[in-house]
């Protein structure tokens, strides 16, 4: 399969090599970056110092800069197409494949923020698509993932999720390996929310371990969080079992408690008391919890959906509550059944 992955961050590099770089690859991989310079530098280097320092970009991994337009020769004849941007770059994206017969899935977990103020609320990847590019057969490959231990071959369970099966059988066909395998879900909604909303509680866990507050309140965080985004997924549409799953349980527990995650960092580091622009400055990669707990919020106000951790966070990063204030805000609330 000839595979195109666009934005070569940590983690569409850390696929594309993991694509190209299994042994007797049957896949012609192709990375693109929108960055000539970067391109040029990890031609020259075989590596992408910038985003993934120290690995090797296998021999076979091909290397593409400039315009992304459908009429690109290493876009032209491609069998799946790889969106690795982050959240804020993935309409422009669908847009430009508007045409493309291939299957397109993205990689990013979030919700865009809004467009037009206070009258609409963010979207999910697969609500941009329906209304950007309602015709792409389309999905997101999620799960338990740090960008690292991918590019390094280190085992790793995926989920790919979508409403077209030709999307999910594409996913697992381009990346189900020795080290990843690729599970199918055609339960898209709760992939993404599951996504989105564990990197918000991953700030949250972050903040908790900053702050020292022991290993009972960060359980309690994340069951809690848990039942949380179970609640949006529901009321959005979701089965529960996918939030026992790679992209719910399995993400939480990842994002909440590793510390490579980016979102994990930015509680720790607003423990520490720096202030959220000085926390993401010094990330130099993106941290989508920190642009989706609005709409995270935002979205559950709507749907009736209570949502504590999620707004405890949302008023963290606003400024509103103090990092030391934050769990004593949510212990601080009336008893409750525990399946509420
Ligand atoms: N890093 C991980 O371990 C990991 C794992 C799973 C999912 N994700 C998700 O994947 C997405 C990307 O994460 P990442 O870690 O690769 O981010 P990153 O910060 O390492 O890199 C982002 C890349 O996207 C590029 N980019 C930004 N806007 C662009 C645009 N308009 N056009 C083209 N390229 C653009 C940047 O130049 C950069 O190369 C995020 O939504 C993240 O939540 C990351
Ligand atoms: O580093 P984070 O917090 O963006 O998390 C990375 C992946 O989403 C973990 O699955």
């Amino acid at each position: 399969m000839n595979i195109v992955v666009l934005g070569a961050g940590a983690w569409g590099t850390a696929l594309a090599i993991n694509a190209a770089g299994q042994s007797q690859s049957p896949h012609r991989v192709t990375l693109w970056a929108r960055d000539e310079q970067q391109v040029a530098r990890m031609r020259a280097e075989r590596e992408n110092r910038r985003y993934l320092p120290g690995i090797a970009l296998p021999p076979g991994l091909e290397l593409a800069s400039g315009e992304m337009d459908l009429q690109q020769p290493w876009l032209a004849d491609a069998g799946l197409v790889v969106v690795g941007t982050p959240m804020a770059a993935l309409r422009g994206m669908l847009e430009r494949l508007v045409g493309c017969t291939a299957p397109v899935a993205w990689l990013c977990k979030g919700f865009e923020a809004p467009r037009d103020g206070e009258t609409s609320t963010g979207l999910l990847g697969h609500e941009i698509r329906a209304r950007v590019a309602p015709d792409l057969s389309a999905g997101v490959l999620s799960g338990p993932s740090f960008a690292l231990e991918v590019a390094r071959g280190q085992p790793t369970a995926l989920v790919a999720a979508s409403e077209h099966a030709g999307v999910r059988d594409a996913l697992v066909s381009a990346f189900h390996g020795p080290t990843l395998r690729v599970y199918a879900n055609d339960d898209i909604v709760g992939v993404e929310v599951g996504g989105a909303v564990k990197n918000v509680l991953a700030i949250a866990t972050g903040l908790c371990d900053g702050l020292d507050l022991g290993l009972n309140a960060r359980a309690a965080l994340i069951t809690r969080g848990l039942a949380e985004m179970t609640r949006l997924g529901l009321a959005l549409g979701a089965r529960a079992e996918t939030f026992m799953g790679l992209s719910g349980l399995g993400d939480l527990v990842l994002t909440a408690t590793g510390d490579l995650s980016r979102n994990r960092k930015v509680g720790q580091l607003l423990a520490r008391g720096l202030s959220l622009q000085q926390a993401v400055d010094s990330l130099g990669h993106v941290a989508e919890g920190v642009y989706s707990a609005r709409t995270v919020v935002q979205r559950a106000q709507k749907l009736g959906v209570d949502m504590p951790i999620s707004e405890a966070v949302v008023a963290l990063l606003d400024g509103r509550l103090q990092p030391n204030h934050v769990v004593a805000t949510l212990m601080g609330r009336n008893p409750k059944l525990e399946a509420m």
